[in-house]
């Protein structure tokens, strides 16, 4: 809806060919988005070839999903047309940033990651929200970034594409905890050393994997953090809220997305290729993959030797 202000047409595609009927005859996304219409110049498909006609793809599927994606529009992407990927993850199988995904399968194009503090439903009301747009080519992240914002969807432009998809990746995981932390009953005051050292987290393995500082502070990385960490809202902290009022993991990770249950395992794996501690992360892994509880997390947390504040 946002890319379709001041544009004729803007296709939509979907992977399942019954969603994108289902989205053509009711103009609305009815499970996930109701009661917020589909602009009139949105049009939807599940005919990938559409591509064809966008000097500007976003991607915007599970971030496990963006190989199978990018490889599936290969054939149909203009030469260096932008392909803008808006998920948040790491891809587990091959332990690989989304970017360096997109890049393998669509050597044709030009890759941006677009991440920030931004719940649809807030977007799609015409809500203010601010994110990062960031490219390697500056010419690029500003063409973008001016092409994409609105007067209440306004991109920053960074060219510190790695910085801007860490921050996107490890918030979730991190939101996971901050609402295991909520749903335990821990109190505010938990909740914000939670935010806190979990930021620390995060700048630690953005530095470790060559991430710009002002990117994990600005809006992809403090910002989203701040936004998924506080929020019901949030998916990944709903998770981690269900879990921290006793549901079990299988129940607790049906239905919605969570990105940050795809993510931990492969954010703590690659934090210990670089010799990173991360034991927020670590505690949300381990409950995932039911090695430890909640309780046990917690005990884990507290127990650890006090050391100075990094
Ligand atoms: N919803 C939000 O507020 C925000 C979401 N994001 C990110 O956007 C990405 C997508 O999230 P949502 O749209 O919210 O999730 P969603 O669950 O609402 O939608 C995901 C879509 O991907 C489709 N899909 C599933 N498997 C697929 C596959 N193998 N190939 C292609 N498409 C597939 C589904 O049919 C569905 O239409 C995630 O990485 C999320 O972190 C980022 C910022 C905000
Ligand atoms: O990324 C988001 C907000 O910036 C959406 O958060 P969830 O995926 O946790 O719902």
């Amino acid at each position: 809806n946002v890319a379709a202000q001041g544009r004729a047409r803007v296709p939509l595609w979907a992977h399942d060919p019954q969603a994108a009927e289902a989205l053509a005859r009711d103009r609305e996304n009815t499970r996930r988005l109701p009661g917020l219409p589909l602009a009139a110049a949105v049009a939807p498909t599940s005919d990938i070839s559409v591509v064809r006609e966008a000097e500007i793809v976003l991607a915007v599927t599970p971030a496990q999903a963006i190989r199978t994606t990018a490889r599936a529009a290969r054939p149909h992407m203009r030469e260096r047309a932008a392909f803008v990927i808006c998920a948040k993850g790491i891809e587990r199988d091959r332990r690989k940033f989304l970017s360096e995904v997109a890049k393998e399968e669509l050597p044709q194009a030009d890759v941006a990651v677009l991440s920030g503090p931004s719940f649809a439903a807030d977007v799609c009301r015409g809500l203010p929200t601010a994110v990062t747009l960031a490219a390697h080519d500056e010419a690029l992240a500003r063409r973008l970034s001016e092409e994409l914002s609105t007067k209440t969807f306004r991109l920053y432009r960074s060219t510190d594409v790695r910085g801007a998809e860490i921050g996107g990746a490890a918030k979730n995981v991190l939101a996971i905890a901050a609402g295991m932390s909520h749903g335990r009953g821990l109190g505010a005051s938990a909740q914000a050393a939670l935010i806190a050292r979990g930021f620390a987290e995060l700048m630690r393995l953005g530095r470790a994997l060559g991430a710009r500082q002002e990117t994990l502070m600005g809006l992809s990385g403090l910002g989203d953090l701040v936004l998924t960490c506080g929020s019901a809202q949030s998916r990944n902290f709903a998770l981690g809220e269900a879990l921290g009022r006793g549901t079990s993991v299988e129940d607790a990770t049906h239905g919605k997305l969570a990105e940050g249950a795809f993510t931990a395992r492969v954010m703590v794996e690659m934090a210990r290729a670089h010799d990173v501690e991360l034991p927020i992360a670590e505690a949300v892994d381990a409950i995932l993959s039911a090695r430890l509880s909640v309780d046990g997390a917690i005990e884990a947390l507290l127990m650890r030797p006090l050391k100075a504040e990094d």
